[in-house]
């Protein structure tokens, strides 16, 4: 056998294959049909001839283009000669395998975060990667890439452990922490050199297997880590030919990263023991609602406020429905109006990233953004802090405990990923309300108003690598409250009944007008649902990015892995996303109920 390779899709039939190559073998049929004798464990295996010659595609683009993992090793058959073939892992004659000691090499995909603008440099990050492996696909980083959030560079390491370390670069005497992550949709799983408690070699003859306990754990399990202590010197950082300082790195603490994007999909259910089954106030149970204060998000707000394990932090507004200073207001009215004024209200700022004037849907809401009830001014008065401080604030207070529920464009989570390299490490998770994926938009038709608000922002947080949970209106369309849900609610003993009546008349005679619904869509509600019972949503992961120009301005589009590019495009290299697939309507409406009709 001379390499094998092992894709991470599966096949037409939902199972893992591989392709192995073999060399010089005699007589083929006689060899397919002794590895279909194979079994491992109570799993035969199942070859065939493959239909395309692996020859015709180069291997090193396999390497390059997938990153894939593709192990190329010639073993030195010559051991196994009184034997007739080789097979797959295991010499089909051999009673029991040995194991191969040829060097195990995989390519990693590293992304690393954090580096400032400063040392932006294809250098830079070649030499962070180099402290993992070899290089064998460089950075090609330059000023004029449109994110300089992140970059990625390909390695040749020889061990299967993923990859997910801190450095520290200090230069001119500032120190930045630099998050170093494998793609994890690249990685794949070292089958070779995990740690066993009990091996099960096949025993060929028998047709049985023998179960070894305790055989000498391996000691290339072990990941040794180079020293990270490097210098970039004077000259090599771009933008910044004549500084005389010295840039180092170093390690630090190896803590394992909280709020790190390299979770698995089954650890979904992890996060609903976490946020939901707790009854008391721990700090595990913390949120930080954001709100973007129109009639929707005091909805959400006042359920917040009406569920006992969600501890709000603050809340951040920003423009969307309603200029940022309405959304201030309104927010300051609504912490009054639950008996909540000790909630720090931070404003956001009044206009998208890219500048300019923003775009105001006044028509859904009613100009105050409160269904023109005409409520007096609010007595308190918000922190003397602007939304992305009092984000990054709070999350480095509470570094992997804080959930921030971005119910509105994302100007200022976007400029907290900015303002703090550290971020989207920190923060536990991010729910946000906004896109259509795979559907019509409500601003136009490509494109959600949230996004819309500011796409370019919306681009910096989907590939930020934060934990992020995003719903879309394709999913919140399908949860209603319809004309008897309003009514039902309006005679119930809930607390906020009366008002949450009041608010929704101006929203409900709009859907009429403007989708033909009698009732209303729960948007905002159901983000906060996703928010503490995330059990009832499903899940698929995908990049995510959006279009910031064109006639498609603000349209999301998640590459949902089904093919393998050929070619490297703009979702490449990004963290996925755990975009909301499926709803359960029914629950989630109860639930909605439930919490508002709480006197
Ligand atoms: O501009 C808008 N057009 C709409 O049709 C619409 N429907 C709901 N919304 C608000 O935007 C978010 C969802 O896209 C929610 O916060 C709604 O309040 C809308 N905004």
């Amino acid at each position: 056998m001379t390499d094998a390779y092992l894709p991470r899709r599966k096949d037409k039939s939902g199972s893992f294959f591989a392709f192995i190559r073999y060399d010089g073998v005699k007589d083929k049929e006689a060899m397919l049909k002794a590895i279909g004798n194979v079994c491992i464990v109570d799993w035969r295996v199942k070859v065939n001839v493959a239909r395309f010659g692996k020859e015709a595609v180069a291997r090193s683009q396999y390497q390059e283009k997938h990153g894939r993992r593709l192990e190329e090793h010639t073993r030195n058959i010559s051991e196994y000669s009184n034997k007739e073939y080789t097979c797959g892992v295991v010499n089909h004659n051999a009673s029991l395998w040995k194991g191969d000691n040829s060097s195990f090499e995989r390519v990693a995909w590293l992304k690393i975060m954090g580096i400032p603008v400063q040392l932006w440099d294809k250098g830079v990050f070649d030499r962070i990667a180099a402290n993992y492996g070899t290089v064998v696909h460089g950075s090609m980083a330059s000023l004029g890439d449109g994110n300089l959030a992140q970059e990625t560079v390909g390695v040749l390491i020889k061990n299967g452990k993923q990859i997910t370390d801190t450095v520290v670069v200090s230069w001119k005497r500032e120190s930045f922490t630099i998050w170093v992550e494998e793609v994890e949709s690249s990685w794949c799983p070292d089958f070779t050199f995990v740690k066993i408690d009990k091996i099960l070699p096949l025993d060929f003859e028998s047709g049985k297997h023998k179960v070894l306990e305790n055989p000498e754990a391996s000691s290339s399990t072990e990941v040794t880590r180079k020293g990270l202590d490097m210098e970039i010197e004077e000259g090599e950082i771009i933008n910044d030919p004549g500084d005389g300082g010295l840039a180092e790195m170093n390690d630090v603490a190896q803590t394992p990263r909280k709020g790190t994007n390299v979770q698995p999909e089954e650890s979904k259910s992890d996060k609903v023991g976490n946020i939901y089954d707790q009854n008391t106030r721990t700090e595990e149970t913390s949120s930080h609602g954001k709100l973007h204060a129109e009639l929707n998000d005091s909805m959400a707000i006042m359920m917040a406020f009406q569920t006992p394990n969600v501890e709000i932090l603050g809340l951040t507004t920003i423009f969307g429905n309603v200029s940022v200073k309405d959304a201030t207001r309104n927010a300051l009215l609504l912490c009054e109006m639950a008996g909540r004024s000790d909630i720090p209200v931070a404003q956001g700022t009044s206009t998208p990233l890219k500048g300019g004037e923003p775009t105001i849907g006044d028509f859904a809401h009613g100009s105050d953004g409160l269904g023109n009830i005409n409520l007096p001014d609010p007595k308190s008065k918000k922190v003397d802090m602007s939304a992305s401080e009092f984000l990054v604030d709070k999350v480095s207070q509470y570094p992997g405990e804080i959930s921030i529920l971005a119910l509105g464009p994302l100007t200022n989570l976007a400029m907290a990923i900015k303002r703090d390299s550290s971020f989207v490490t920190k923060v536990k998770r991010v729910v946000i309300l906004g896109g259509a994926f795979f559907a019509l938009g409500n601003i136009n038709p490509a494109a959600e108003a949230n996004i819309y608000g500011d796409p370019e922002a919306a681009d910096v947080v989907f590939t930020s690598g934060a934990i992020i949970d995003v719903v879309g209106i394709n999913i919140t369309t399908q949860v209603k409250l319809t004309d008897d849900d309003l009514d039902e609610l309006r005679q119930s003993a809930g607390k906020h009944a009366n008002f949450l009546g009041d608010i929704t008349k101006f929203y409900r005679d709009w859907h009429v007008k403007s989708d033909g619904v009698y009732g209303i869509y729960l948007h905002d509600p159901t983000s906060f649902v996703l928010l503490v019972r995330p059990d009832l949503f499903t899940y698929k992961k995908g990049v995510v990015r959006v279009e910031t120009q064109g006639i498609c301005v603000g349209h999301t589009l998640m590459d949902q892995g089904l093919k393998i590019w050929n070619t490297e495009n703009p979702w490449t290299g990004y963290s996925p996303v755990s975009v909301v697939w499926t709803v359960n309507v029914d629950e989630v409406v109860k639930y909605v109920k439930n919490v508002l009709m709480t006197p």
